[in-house]
């Protein structure tokens, strides 16, 4: 699916924390949403899925398909992205519900968006738990998040996230709270994940070493602003702005410790 965003601001309490961004992803296409904190990065997601926070003003235009969200109301949001767009956050722990078993919550949508029966849910999110590689599927399911790792957790939360088949996945740093190792996983898991289905990818994160691994061209925001648009090779190699120029040093940086001695 398409997602066209154009000269987006949005205001909170009177600031412009996000002041002119646009960005387009085609059908199928992965796109990255790179910058310092602070930057935008999550406010425009959260745009995108109809979950700003109370009190913000929204102008600008966000197509999904070529229709239009802006100046909808939730319930008309709620509906106009349904089934169709996934979301996955940086912090698994808190975006799954503690008390709930996993296999629960990924099945949610399912009997939510399509009715499935409990029990269709949770044979389908046996089968999920199977393809995001969580081991001993049927045992798993039945567990609560506090029982597994962060790294398993982050993997509920995409099988949670790909259960409906959404043609638009939004991935606000979810590698940032696990560690080197499980983190390239969970990219693995992306890629293989993103290719297989054919949905857009909008890959959101502050490290452009972990965006090298996951798409080929990024917008960097800087102070809510669009600071340059490029491959993320070109970005890494010649940034035409500060900002993207202290990202990319960031990166060799990361990549060194990550491959030092
Ligand atoms: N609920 C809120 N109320 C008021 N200001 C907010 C709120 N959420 C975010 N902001 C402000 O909006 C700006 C952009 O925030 P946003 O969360 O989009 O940044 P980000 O680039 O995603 O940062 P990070 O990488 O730290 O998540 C920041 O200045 C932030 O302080």
């Amino acid at each position: 699916m398409s997602l066209e965003i154009e000269d987006l601001r949005i205001e909170l309490g009177g600031r412009a924390v996000v002041d002119g961004v646009g960005l387009s992803l085609g059908d199928g296409d992965r796109l990255g949403l790179i910058g310092e904190s602070g930057s935008g990065k999550s406010l425009t997601a959260l745009a995108v899925l109809g979950l700003l926070p109370r009190g913000s003003t929204v102008t600008g235009s966000i197509r999904l398909d070529g229709r239009e969200l802006v100046g909808r109301g939730d319930a008309e949001l709620a509906r106009l992205r349904g089934k169709r767009v996934g979301m996955v956050f940086q912090e698994p722990a808190t975006a799954l519900n503690p008390v709930r078993r996993v296999g629960a919550q990924i099945g949610e949508s399912l009997r939510i968006h399509y009715g499935f029966s409990k029990r269709q849910a949770h044979e389908r999110a046996v089968r999920l738990a199977e393809r995001v590689q969580l081991p001993d599927p049927e045992q798993i399911v039945q567990r609560y998040p506090h029982e597994l790792s962060g790294g398993q957790r982050q993997r509920v939360a995409i099988a949670a996230a790909i259960a409906t088949g959404p043609r638009l996945i939004i991935a606000d740093e979810p590698t940032t709270a696990l560690d080197v190792t499980v983190q390239a996983g969970i990219l693995d898991l992306f890629d293989e994940e993103v290719a297989e289905s054919g949905a857009a990818l909008l890959f959101i994160t502050h490290d452009l070493a972990v965006l090298a691994r996951i798409v080929t061209r990024a917008v960097v925001l800087t102070a809510g602003q669009v600071a340059e648009t490029g491959t993320v090779t070109g970005l890494l190699a010649a940034p035409t702005h500060p900002v993207t120029a202290a990202l990319a040093a960031a990166a060799y940086q990361t990549s060194f410790v990550a491959s030092g001695p």
